[in-house]
C-alpha cells in the first residue's frame, strides 16, 4: 500500500480517480491548488504523486519545480490533457516521472504508478546500449547519425547534441561513451534542467564540510565521479550563469574546486552535451556564456524530429511493440491500418519518448494480435483529423454546414475558457459528458 498525493481541479474526475486508486490497496489525499498540495507535501510521507497539469493557481511543472527544490525525489506523475503534451514532455526533463494523457485509461495508470513506486524507470536509457531495447534503425538519417558517432567517439571532443525533447540525444551519448576508449569508465548523466538552482555547483564539482548550512560532511561531485569517463550534461542551457563560470574553468582547467575548499582536483572528463533549445538565441539573450558554448561544441550532432524521420517511424513502431509485448506479456503482431493512419498522420512532439509510451499503451491494452484505432488515446484521434472535413467544404446557404460551424467555435472557445476541463466545458454547454466527448471527436478538437 502506497500514500498518494493527488493534485487535481475537477472534482469528479478526482474522486473516480481516488475510488480506483483506493479499490487497488492505496491511500490517497488530495488537493485542488499548488498551495495546498505543496503544504500537504511539507507535512505528510507520501510515495506518489498524481499531479494535473493545469491548475487554478498554476502548473503542475511548477509544484513539480517546488518540491524538486526541497531535494524531495519522490515519483511524480503529470495527468495533462493532450494538448499539452508537449509540456508534460518537458516535465519529465524536470524530475516528472512519467505523463500519462487525459483521459486517463484506468489500466494504463495503474501500469504507470507500479512502475513508479517500483522506481522502475520506464524501459530507459539508463542501462546499457548493448541491450536489445534499441535499435540502430535503417535509414540514410540512421546511416548518417551512426558514422558521426564512430567518428567521434573514439576522440575526446567535446559533443553537443541538440533536438527536440525525446529524439534520442542520451541514447547517443551513451553511445558515444560504449565506442570511446572510456567505455569502461563509468558514464554519468546529469539533467542540469533538474538540478535546484543552489544545489547545482554542489553537485557538479562537490563540497566541504561546513561550506553551507546543511554541508555536514565533505561530498564528491559528479565530475569527481565521472573521473576518467565521461559527463551526459542534459539541458546545459538551464545551468545559471555562476555554474556556467566554474564549468568553463573545470574544462579549460581541467581541475574542479568543491565549493568551501581550498583544494584543487585534477579531472579527466569528456563531456556531451544535449540541449533542446538553440543556444546560439540563449547567448544572444546572454544567458548561456559563448565561450562556454565553444567548449562545449568541439562536435555537433543534431537530432530530427520523429516526424521528420520517414519510413523510420515504422521501424520504431515495429520495435516498442516488441519491447512491450516482452515487458507486458501480450501477443500483439501488428496495428490495424486504420491506427497505423493515426500513426502516420501525428506530429510526434514528444518524438521517440511518446510514441514508445502511445505503443506501449496499445499493447497493453491488446488482448489479440491486433491493435486497433481504440486502443489510442482518444484525444490523438481528435488531433490528427482525416483530411477532408466535410464542414469547411459545404456551401455557405448550407444550414446544417453553418450552424456546425458555430457549434464548433463555441465548443471550442468554452474549452479555451476553463483551460480543457472537460466536465466543466459540458456543464457550460449544457450537454453531457459523453455528448462533448463525441462532438469534439467530429470536429477534431
Ligand atoms: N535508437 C533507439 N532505439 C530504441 N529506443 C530509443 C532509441 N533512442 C531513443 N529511444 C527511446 O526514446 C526515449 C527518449 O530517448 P532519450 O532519453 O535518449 O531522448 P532525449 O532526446 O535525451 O530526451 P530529452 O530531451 O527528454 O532528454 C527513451 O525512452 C529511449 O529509450
Amino acid at each position: 500500500m502506497a500514500n498518494i498525493l493527488l493534485v487535481e481541479d475537477d472534482t469528479t474526475f478526482a474522486q473516480m480517480l481516488t475510488f480506483f486508486v483506493e479499490k487497488h490497496g492505496h491511500k490517497v489525499q488530495s488537493a485542488q491548488r499548488i498551495k495546498d498540495a505543496f503544504k500537504l507535501q511539507q507535512q505528510h510521507t507520501y510515495q506518489l504523486i498524481l499531479l494535473d497539469y493545469r491548475l487554478p493557481d498554476g502548473t503542475g511543472l511548477d509544484l513539480l519545480t517546488q518540491i524538486r527544490e526541497t531535494g524531495s525525489a519522490i515519483p511524480v506523475i503529470i495527468m495533462t490533457s493532450f494538448n499539452d503534451v508537449r509540456t508534460a514532455i518537458r516535465a519529465i526533463r524536470s524530475g516528472a516521472s512519467e505523463y500519462i494523457t487525459k483521459p486517463v485509461n484506468p489500466d494504463e495508470l495503474l501500469m504507470v504508478m507500479n512502475e513508479a513506486l517500483a522506481d522502475k524507470k520506464p524501459a530507459d536509457t539508463k542501462s546499457d546500449t548493448k541491450h536489445p531495447q534499441f535499435i540502430r534503425g535503417n535509414s540514410p538519417y540512421a546511416d548518417k547519425l551512426h558514422e558521426y558517432i564512430n567518428l567521434v567517439a573514439p576522440t575526446d571532443m567535446a559533443v553537443l547534441v541538440q533536438g527536440e525533447s525525446g529524439t534520442g540525444k542520451e541514447y547517443v551519448a551513451r553511445m558515444i561513451h560504449q565506442n570511446s576508449k572510456r567505455a569502461d569508465k563509468p558514464f554519468i548523466a546529469i539533467d542540469c534542467g533538474a538540478l535546484s538552482r543552489d544545489l547545482a555547483a554542489s553537485e557538479l564539482f562537490g563540497h566541504a564540510k561546513g561550506a553551507f548550512t546543511g554541508a555536514a560532511a565533505d561530498k564528491k561531485g559528479l565530475f569527481e565521479s565521472a573521473d576518467d569517463g565521461t559527463l551526459f550534461m542534459d539541458e546545459i542551457g538551464n545551468l545559471s550563469y555562476d555554474v556556467q563560470v566554474k564549468l568553463l574553468r573545470a574544462l579549460q582547467e581541467k581541475v574542479i574546486q568543491p565549493l568551501g575548499s581550498n583544494r584543487t582536483i585534477p579531472v579527466n572528463v569528456r563531456i556531451i552535451a544535449a540541449t533542446n533549445d538553440d543556444l546560439l538565441n540563449s547567448i544572444s539573450a546572454d544567458s548561456f556564456r559563448q565561450d562556454l558554448y565553444h567548449r562545449v561544441n568541439e562536435f555537433k550532432i543534431q537530432l530530427s524530429p520523429l516526424r521528420e524521420r520517414g519510413n523510420e517511424l515504422d521501424n520504431f513502431i515495429r520495435h516498442f511493440i516488441q519491447l512491450s509485448n516482452a515487458e507486458l506479456g501480450r501477443q500483439v503482431q501488428n496495428i490495424s491500418p486504420e491506427a497505423m493512419e493515426v500513426l502516420h498522420r501525428y506530429d510526434w512532439p514528444g518524438n521517440l519518448r511518446e510514441l514508445k509510451n502511445v505503443i506501449k499503451r496499445m499493447v497493453l491494452l491488446t488482448t489479440g494480435e491486433t491493435a486497433g484505432a481504440a486502443a489510442l488515446p482518444d484525444e490523438m484521434l481528435w488531433s490528427t483529423p482525416p483530411d477532408q472535413t466535410p464542414i469547411a467544404a459545404s456551401p455557405e446557404s448550407d444550414l446544417k454546414a453553418r450552424n456546425e460551424v458555430n457549434e464548433k467555435a463555441l465548443i471550442q472557445k468554452t474549452l479555451q475558457q476553463v483551460k480543457y476541463n472537460k466536465s466543466k466545458a459540458a456543464k457550460l454547454l449544457n450537454i453531457d459528458r459523453k455528448t462533448l466527448y463525441s462532438k469534439m471527436e467530429r470536429y477534431g478538437l
